[in-house]
């Protein structure tokens, strides 16, 4: 059977904040954030490629004194593109300024920010794709030239003043790179494009951050965790400050494999890492609909959520694990989907229907 559907590709900025699986930082402990953020490259776990070209972008500038080319980050939240914009300015002994494209909606306010730098130090934006265009276009000359135009009046007595900037390092940010318009993207002399963390990885931040926590947890225990946590670190942090309640309350405050699976599993969060949303979705299609195809309005529906719910904050995660396919005949469960919710498909794969998608 085939319900309706409108595939969208669109990615989500994982949106329900008080999520707990949620990669964005609405709603986090900024002081706890601020407290586990790695300082130096040497600290920085993971990402081995980024850091290396990094590392030489920056020890070739320190030797040369100059101030360091631009360098565009690219990856989803949570990754760490704010923690590296800051480790960029420490390693360049530079001070840092912070804003976000949202923040910067007139060409004035990016004027304002960009005349009070000093010189070589590091402005992160934030959200770069998101910046109104005349701002975008200030930005060019800026990068480029270290100079931008200050228009004083209005009309046919408008007149460009312009305004020499000390050499300063834009350090950009965006979850959407292809959204970027070629002329700022190519402006950029080093983009580095963050990966999700293998669970090797986020054990390490997980050790890391228990270790800042003054937490004792064991390899067992980070492991577990680390499973749980999509790939991100600021996952991985926020799942270690749950566990660390549960053992204080009801396990003498010792981490181990066990408690931190029971801990997980009273807030929700399973052992790949799905929520309650995650798994409603995947239910829906198996048990309602035999495993798709189904129409994402008709499945959201089903679980009781809007459409843009299911389509921004639960499907990416399960795409992106192989539980869900969006296909143009609408959503449908892979075989992966069944083994993990442990049931088994009305049919064998490969028998007709969905079998076809993926095989036997
Ligand atoms: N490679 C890493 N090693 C250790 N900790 C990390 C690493 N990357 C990120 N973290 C931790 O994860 C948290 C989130 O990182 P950060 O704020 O830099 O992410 P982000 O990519 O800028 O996210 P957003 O796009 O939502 O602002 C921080 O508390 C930081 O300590």
């Amino acid at each position: 059977m085939n319900w309706d559907d409108t595939s969208s590709e669109t990615e989500a900025p994982d949106a329900a904040a008080e999520r707990l699986v949620g990669a964005s930082a609405d709603g986090e402990d900024q002081a706890v954030e601020a407290a586990l953020r790695p300082k130096s490259l040497g600290e920085f776990v993971g990402q081995e490629r980024v850091r290396e070209q990094l590392d030489l972008v920056l020890k070739a500038a320190l030797a040369r004194g100059a101030t360091a080319d631009h360098v565009l980050l690219s990856g989803a939240p949570g990754l760490g593109k704010t923690t590296l914009s800051m480790i960029i300015a420490a390693e360049m002994n530079a001070p840092i300024r912070i804003t976000s494209g949202p923040a910067i909606q007139h060409a004035g306010d990016l004027a304002a920010i960009l005349s009070s730098l000093q010189e070589g130090e590091v402005l992160f934006l934030d959200e770069i794709h998101r910046m109104s265009r005349p701002a975008e276009e200030m930005l060019y000359m800026a990068m480029e030239d270290f100079r931008v135009d200050v228009i004083v009046g209005k009309g046919p007595g408008a007149t460009a003043i312009p305004l020499e900037l000390p050499p300063f390092t834009l350090v950009g940010a965006t979850t959407r790179a292809g959204l970027l318009p070629p002329p700022l993207r190519d402006r950029f002399g080093f983009t580095g494009h963050m990966e999700f963390y293998e669970s090797a990885e986020l054990e390490r931040v997980i050790h890391r951050s228990a270790q800042l926590l003054d937490l004792e947890i064991d390899a067992d225990a980070a492991a577990e965790i680390a499973g749980r946590s999509r790939g991100t670190p600021r996952i991985a942090n926020r799942l270690l400050r749950r566990v660390r309640d549960y053992a204080q309350v009801k396990a003498d405050g010792y981490l181990t494999r066990e408690v931190a699976a029971i801990a997980l599993g009273v807030y929700e969060v399973d052992a790949r890492g799905l929520d309650r949303l995650d798994r409603a979705v995947l239910q829906a299609l198996l048990k309602l609909f035999g495993g798709g195809p189904v129409g994402l309005s008709t499945l959201a529906v089903a679980v009781g959520e809007e459409r843009e719910t299911v389509e921004e904050v639960a499907e990416p995660f399960l795409v992106r694990e192989g539980l869900l396919a969006r296909t143009p005949r609408g959503r449908v469960a892979t075989p992966a989907a069944w083994a993990h919710l442990g049931l088994t498909p009305p049919y064998a794969p490969g028998a007709g229907g969905q079998g076809g998608l993926f095989g036997a």
